[in-house]
C-alpha cells in the first residue's frame, strides 16, 4: 500500500472539475448504439399515426372523404379537423401568440400541410390508408414573394383573421400582414443621416433555411385511462413548456401529465416549438386508447416543421469621411410563412434583432421589422442563432464591409475603429441592450496577428493585378467577421415564454457515500450537458465529476426549466448548478465545523473539503461530510444534502469573437476553396474546452452549409423544390473545410462562474465571414454586394454578370 497523501495537483485533477477536457460521458451509450432516442421506445400494442399531407400551398378543402381509408386493414381511425373541433383541438396556440391549424380546417396554406392523421397498427398500414383518403381541393393564388404579400390585392391567406386589426403584437396594416416592430430613435437616427458625409443602402437577404437536425421531429402518447394520466416521449428542447401547453390546451391537470425526453438526436431550435404531430398523436391515444407513435420522414421535416431566417434587411450606415459611424437604419421585411410560429420570448416578436448594433459604438440607430403571412411553412426558429441574432450579425458584418469599401478602407481597420472600447462595459447600445463585457481590440487583434492579416491583404492585391493581367483566373476574398452574441434569456423583467418567466433551474442531491445526483430544467441534444453540468458541480463541491449524475428531460423528477435552446443553458442552467451546489457547500461548512468542533468562519474551502484555518492537518472531505450529513448533523439541523436553486439571470450574456475566412474562387466555373478558416471565440469562463471546439466545429460547419448553399426554395407556384438531401445542401466531411479554434477570455461580471454560452456563436459568426469572403472575392470587379448562398451557380453568375467571363 502508498501511505503517499495525493498532491494538491492529484486531488484537483481527480475532480475533472471546470476547465478540463474531460471526456463526454454520454458517448459511451451513443458511440455503441446504445443511446434511447424517441424511435426506440415500443410499447405493447403501440399504433402508429401518419398523415395526409395537401399538395397544394392554397387551396380551399372542399371535402375529405374517409370512408374507403378506414377499409384499409391495420388502419384503426383516420382523424380531420373536424373530429379535432369536438375536442377543441383543430386550431393550437403558436408561442408567437398566433394560432395555428392542426388539421386542414377549410382550406391549407402551404404545401404539405397537415389535412388528416391516419392510426393504423404499423407504419405501412398508415401509409396505406393515407392513400386511400379522398380530399377535393380548390386552387387558390399564391403568395409566395414576400415583396408582394402586402399588394392591395394580394390574395387573403389567414381568412380567420378577417378584419381583425390588431395581432398578438399590436396594429396590423393589411391582411396579410403579423406586425410591425419598431425600436431605436427614429428622429435622431434621421438627424445622423442628413448630416452624414458617408452613407450606404443595401438589401441584405438572408434566405430561408431549415436546422434539419439528424433526428427529424417525433413522439409516443400513452393515455392512461384508468389513472387518467397521458404520458408523451417526444423529441422536445423545452420539456416543461410542452407540459404546461399540453395542460392548457387538453385540460388534463399538469400533475397528470407525464412529458419525457429522452436521447435526442440534434435540435438546432427544430425542436423548440409545438407540431401538429404531437397533438394528434395525444388525441389518438386518447380515442383509441392505445400508445401512438408519430415519427417523421426527412422531407416531412424539411417541409413542415420550423425553417429559419427569411429575412430581408434593407441597410444603411451613416458616417464621418474618416469612417467612424453615426447612425444605423434597418428595415426588416420578415417572411413569418402561413402562421405566425415563431420561437421568441413572448415580447420580442422579432426576437433579439435589435442586438444589431453588433460590436460597434454606434451614437444612433433605428429598426423597424414588418412581419408578413405567405404560403410558406410555419415556423422562425433559431437554428443555432438565439432569437434572429444570426440575421443582426449578417446584417452588420456585411454592412460594415460594404461601409469600408465605399470609404476605400480595410475592413479590419474600420472596425478597430469603432468598436465598443473594453473601459465603455458595461455598455448601453443604443437599441437598448446592456453588453456585459467584451475586450473586442484584443481579439481582433489576436485574429490578425494569427492568420498575418497584412501578408493575406498583400497576396490579395498581388492576385488581383495578376488577375487584371490574365495569368490567373482565381479571385481571392478575405471575410472578416466580428460578432457579438447574445445569449441566456433571459431576465423575468423582459424574457417570458406564454407568460412562465424564462429561469432554469437544478436540484442537487448528494447520497451518504459522496456520490449524487443532479436534476436539472434544461435538455440536452448532443450538447453534452451531462459531462458539463458535473464538472460544474466538481469545481463547487469537490465531489469529482465522475460521481455526480446529470439528468435531464423528465418532467416528473427536474425542477421546471425552460429547456435549451438560444445557447442559454450556460448562462441560466449552469448560473443554477453552481447556486445550488453552493447552497450544498454552505450546508456543509456548517457540518464540518460542528465534527471538527470549530466556529464554521475558521474553516477554509480547499480544494475538495474544508480545512481549519492556521491547522492544514484539521480537515474534513466533502465525502466525509455527505456521510456525516446522513448521520450526525448539529442539534437543531435537518439531516441530507440536498439543494435546489431557481436561477433568474439578472441579464443576458455577450459572448463575442473574431473570425476570418480566405476563399478563393475560380471565376469560370464559380467553384471556390476555403483555404484557411480561423475562429477565435470568447464566451468567458470555459467549462470544458474539449466541448466547446466541437460545439464550434458543428456550427462553423452548419453556417458553411447555410451561407454557402443550403436553402429552403420555393418556385413561383409555392412548391417546395428543396424538399431532401437530394437538393438541400447538407455537407459531409468531404466539403467541409478544416477548422482552426482559438479564444479569450473574458469573464461575465454577473454569471456565479462567469461563463457565457458558446453553442450558437459559430453559426452567428460563420455565415457572415463566409459571405463576406465571396463579397470581397468579387468586389474590386465592380460589385458590392451578391445575395447569399453562395453555390457555384451563383459564383458563376456573379462573375458573369461582373464581365468577368470575358
Ligand atoms: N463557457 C462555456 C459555454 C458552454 N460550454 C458547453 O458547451 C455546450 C453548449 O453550451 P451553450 O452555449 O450554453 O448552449 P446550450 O444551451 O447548452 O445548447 C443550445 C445550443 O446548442 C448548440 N449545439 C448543439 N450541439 C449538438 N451536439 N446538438 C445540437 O442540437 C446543438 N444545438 C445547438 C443550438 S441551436 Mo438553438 O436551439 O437554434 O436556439 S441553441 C443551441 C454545453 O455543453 C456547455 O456546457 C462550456 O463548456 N463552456
Ligand atoms: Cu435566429
Amino acid at each position: 500500500m502508498n501511505d503517499m497523501a495525493p498532491t494538491r495537483e492529484q486531488r484537483e485533477a481527480n475532480l475533472e472539475g471546470m476547465g478540463c477536457k474531460r471526456k463526454r460521458v454520454e458517448d459511451v451509450r451513443f458511440t455503441q448504439g446504445k443511446g434511447n432516442y424517441v424511435d426506440d421506445l415500443k410499447l405493447p400494442g403501440m399504433l402508429h399515426g401518419d398523415f395526409v399531407r395537401s399538395p397544394y400551398p392554397h387551396a380551399r378543402v372542399v371535402s375529405i372523404n374517409t370512408e374507403a381509408a378506414l377499409k384499409v386493414p391495420g388502419v384503426l381511425a383516420v382523424l380531420t379537423a373536424e373530429d379535432l373541433k369536438g375536442v377543441n383541438l383543430a386550431w393550437m396556440p403558436t408561442l408567437a401568440g398566433d394560432v395555428q391549424m392542426v388539421l386542414a380546417d377549410g382550406k391549407v396554406l402551404y404545401q404539405n400541410q397537415e389535412v388528416a392523421f391516419v392510426v393504423a397498427t404499423d407504419r405501412y398500414a398508415a401509409d396505406d390508408g393515407i392513400n386511400a383518403v379522398e380530399v377535393e381541393y380548390e386552387q387558390l393564388d399564391v403568395v409566395i414573394d414576400p415583396f408582394t404579400a402586402m399588394a392591395p390585392d394580394a390574395p387573403v391567406l389567414r381568412e380567420d383573421l378577417a378584419g381583425k386589426t390588431e395581432g398578438a403584437h399590436g396594429p396590423r396594416k393589411h391582411h396579410n400582414h403579423v406586425f410591425e416592430w419598431t425600436v431605436g430613435d427614429r428622429e435622431l437616427t434621421d438627424a445622423a443621416f442628413a448630416k452624414a458625409d458617408v452613407t450606404i443602402k443595401e438589401m441584405l437577404s438572408y434566405h430561408r433555411t431549415h436546422p434539419s437536425p439528424l433526428e427529424t421531429c417525433q413522439c409516443v402518447c400513452s393515455f392512461d385511462k384508468i389513472r387518467g394520466e397521458l404520458s408523451i416521449w417526444g423529441t422536445f428542447q423545452a420539456p416543461h413548456v410542452i407540459r404546461t401547453v399540453v395542460a392548457l390546451i387538453a385540460k388534463i391537470p399538469e400533475h397528470k401529465i407525464h412529458v419525457i425526453a429522452p436521447d435526442i438526436g440534434g435540435g438546432f431550435g427544430n425542436k423548440v416549438g409545438a407540431y401538429p404531430g404531437y397533438i394528434c398523436a395525444a388525441v389518438a391515444t386518447i380515442v383509441t386508447g392505445k400508445p401512438v407513435k408519430w415519427v417523421e420522414d426527412r422531407i416531412e421535416n424539411l417541409t413542415t416543421t420550423s425553417f429559419a431566417r427569411d429575412y430581408h434587411m434593407t441597410t444603411e450606415i451613416a458616417a464621418t469621411r474618416e469612417g467612424k459611424v453615426t447612425g444605423l437604419r434597418v428595415h426588416v421585411l420578415a417572411d413569418h410563412g402561413a402562421f405566425d410560429a415563431c420561437a421568441d420570448p413572448s415580447k420580442w416578436p422579432a426576437g433579439f434583432f435589435n442586438i444589431v448594433t453588433g460590436s460597434y459604438d454606434f451614437p444612433t440607430a433605428h429598426v423597424a421589422v414588418d412581419g408578413v403571412y405567405t404560403n410558406k411553412a410555419p415556423g422562425g426558429v433559431a437554428y443555432r442563432c438565439s432569437f434572429r441574432v444570426t440575421e443582426a450579425a449578417y446584417c452588420i458584418e456585411r454592412g460594415m464591409d460594404i461601409l469600408a469599401q465605399k470609404l476605400g478602407m480595410d475592413p479590419a481597420e474600420l472596425r478597430l475603429k469603432n468598436f465598443i472600447k473594453p473601459e465603455q462595459f458595461p455598455y448601453h447600445s443604443a437599441l437598448g441592450w446592456e453588453y456585459d463585457s467584451g475586450d473586442y481590440q484584443t481579439a481582433m487583434k489576436k485574429m490578425m496577428e494569427t492568420v498575418d492579416y497584412a501578408g493575406l491583404r498583400k497576396e490579395q492585391s498581388e492576385k488581383r493585378e495578376a488577375f487584371k493581367r490574365g495569368e490567373t483566373r482565381e479571385i481571392m476574398g478575405l471575410g472578416v467577421s466580428f460578432f457579438t452574441e447574445i445569449v441566456g434569456a433571459g431576465p423575468s423583467k423582459n424574457c417570458d415564454i406564454l407568460g412562465i418567466a424564462m429561469f432554469d433551474s437544478c436540484e442537487i442531491r448528494m447520497h451518504p457515500t459522496g456520490a449524487g445526483i443532479a436534476r436539472v430544467g434544461s435538455k440536452s441534444q448532443g450538447q453534452g450537458h451531462e459531462t458539463t453540468w458535473a464538472q460544474i458541480i466538481a469545481t463547487e463541491i469537490g465531489i469529482p465529476a465522475d460521481d455526480i449524475m446529470v439528468e435531464e428531460g423528465n418532467t416528473d423528477t427536474a425542477p421546471y426549466g425552460l429547456g435549451t435552446y438560444g445557447s442559454r443553458s450556460t448562462p441560466v442552467a449552469g448560473a443554477a448548478i453552481a447556486m445550488a451546489a453552493r447552497k450544498i457547500k454552505a450546508k456543509a461548512q456548517m457540518i464540518a465545523a460542528y465534527k471538527l468542533e470549530v466556529h464554521e468562519g475558521d474553516l477554509e474551502w480547499d480544494i475538495d473539503g474544508f480545512r481549519v484555518k492556521g491547522l492544514p492537518e484539521k480537515t474534513m472531505s466533502m465525502k466525509d461530510i455527505c456521510w456525516a450529513a446522513y448521520n450526525s448533523v448539529p442539534p437543531g439541523m435537518e439531516p441530507g444534502l440536498e439543494a435546489v436553486s431557481y436561477y433568474d439571470p439578472p441579464n443576458m450574456t455577450y459572448p463575442f469573437g473574431a473570425y476570418i475566412c480566405v476563399m478563393e474562387i475560380d471565376v469560370d466555373t464559380g467553384v471556390y476553396k476555403i483555404r484557411r478558416f480561423y475562429a477565435l471565440d470568447d464566451c468567458g469562463t470555459r467549462i470544458n474546452p474539449m466541448i466547446i471546439e466541437g460545439q464550434v466545429h458543428g456550427g462553423l460547419t452548419e453556417a458553411f452549409a447555410i451561407a454557402m448553399g443550403q436553402e429552403i426554395r420555393y418556385d413561383e407556384t409555392g412548391n417546395v423544390i428543396t424538399g431532401s438531401f437530394m437538393d438541400f445542401f447538407m455537407p459531409t466531411a468531404v466539403e467541409t473545410p478544416h477548422w482552426e479554434t482559438d479564444f479569450t477570455v473574458t469573464p461575465s461580471p454577473h454569471h456565479p462562474i462567469g461563463a457565457k454560452g458558446v453553442g450558437e456563436s459559430p453559426n452567428v459568426g460563420g455565415v457572415p465571414a463566409f459571405s463576406n469572403a465571396v463579397n470581397d472575392a468579387f468586389s474590386f470587379l465592380g460589385s458590392t454586394h451578391i445575395q447569399m448562398p453562395h453555390d457555384f451557380w451563383r459564383n458563376w453568375k456573379a462573375a458573369k454578370d461582373l464581365g468577368a467571363l470575358g
